[in-house]
């Protein structure tokens, strides 16, 4: 990871380094970005624990003490706890301003900066898991406070766990939490389908978690490396009445397309009613 839009690599804390917060720093830490200097916090002792001797991170249970630190801040806590965790940083963010980031799903920069105080520069951010292994997907949204410079910063941050969109309408992140936010749970859920059904179909269990990996792996990097549209690998796969066809015509009949459609809009649907929810 290169630094060309800070001489010094900014002091950034993590609030809340649960799975999602963990995967972005573990990613950048990976490309490049140095452990000292992140901060993270949780409640446990134990979580911290692990996270220092995982990725040599600075740690605190202090949430006050890690923004009296940091120049950004990421809010990384499950959004039923964002109120209270922001209201109790508020003091601490209106004295140092730093940027404040949030990747909880739902929550709106409204209500963040109505929590933190006001007159904040705030990022939202939906991210997602894969970040830890650097082939993350996020969608980004600045309100009009953020400069160009804390935008690159951001960049720079994001692009070392994976791509980055930016959306100029703060609701369009729900559509981004129903496609990239939820769906590595969606991949993820149709491994395991394939890998039941190679052990129907009589593979040992290890053979079939192999292939339906692997082959998902195969699938998805081709998608990315060919210059070829997806529906067009598809097809290269189907011969005229083989035996991918058949299973095609069987996902289709089934319906596979409206499934997926109305899960997608299910998860996003979900982020609008948390922000609704949550918003105190
Ligand atoms: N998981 C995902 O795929 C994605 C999650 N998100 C968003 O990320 C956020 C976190 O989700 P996720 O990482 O899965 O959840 P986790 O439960 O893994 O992480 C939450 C972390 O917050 C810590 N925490 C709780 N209360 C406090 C507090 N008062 N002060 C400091 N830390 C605290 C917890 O600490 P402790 O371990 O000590 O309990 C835990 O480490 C959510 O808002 C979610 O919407 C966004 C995109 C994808
Ligand atoms: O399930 C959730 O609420 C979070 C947000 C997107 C992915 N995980």
């Amino acid at each position: 990871m290169t630094h060309q839009t800070s001489a010094t690599p900014r002091t950034i804390a993590f609030i809340g380094a649960g799975n999602m917060a963990s995967a972005i720093f573990g990613g950048m830490i990976e490309a490049g970005y140095p452990a000292d200097r992140i901060i993270a916090t949780a409640r446990s002792r134990d979580t911290l624990e692990a996270l220092e001797q995982r990725y040599g991170v600075t740690t605190t249970q202090d949430n006050a003490d890690a923004v009296a630190r940091a120049d950004v801040i990421v809010l990384g806590v499950k959004p039923q706890m964002m109120h209270d965790v922001c209201q109790a940083l508020a003091p601490a963010v209106q004295e140092r301003k730093p940027l404040v980031i949030s990747v909880a799903a739902g929550i709106t920069c409204d209500s963040l900066e109505r929590w933190l105080g006001g007159e904040l520069a705030i990022i939202r951010c939906m991210p997602n898991t894969p970040s830890l292994v650097g082939v993350g997907a996020s969608g980004l949204y600045a309100t009009s406070r953020v400069t160009d410079e804390q935008r690159a910063l951001m960049d720079e941050m994001l692009t070392a766990v994976g791509i980055v969109e930016w959306v100029e309408e703060e609701g369009l992140l729900e559509a981004v939490t129903g496609i990239s936010g939820s769906g590595p749970a969606y991949f993820f859920l149709f491994i395991e389908a394939l890998e039941a059904a190679g052990i129907e179909l009589g593979l040992d269990a290890e053979t079939a978690r192999r292939l339906a990996i692997q082959t998902g792996r195969g699938a998805a990097q081709m998608a990315f490396t060919s210059e070829h549209e997806p529906a067009e690998l598809r097809r290269r796969v189907c011969s005229p009445n083989g035996t991918t066809e058949r299973a095609i015509n069987s996902f289709e009949g089934d319906g596979l397309r409206e499934m997926v459609s109305r899960a997608a809009k299910a998860s996003s649907a979900r982020a609008a009613e948390l922000a609704r929810e949550l918003d105190q």
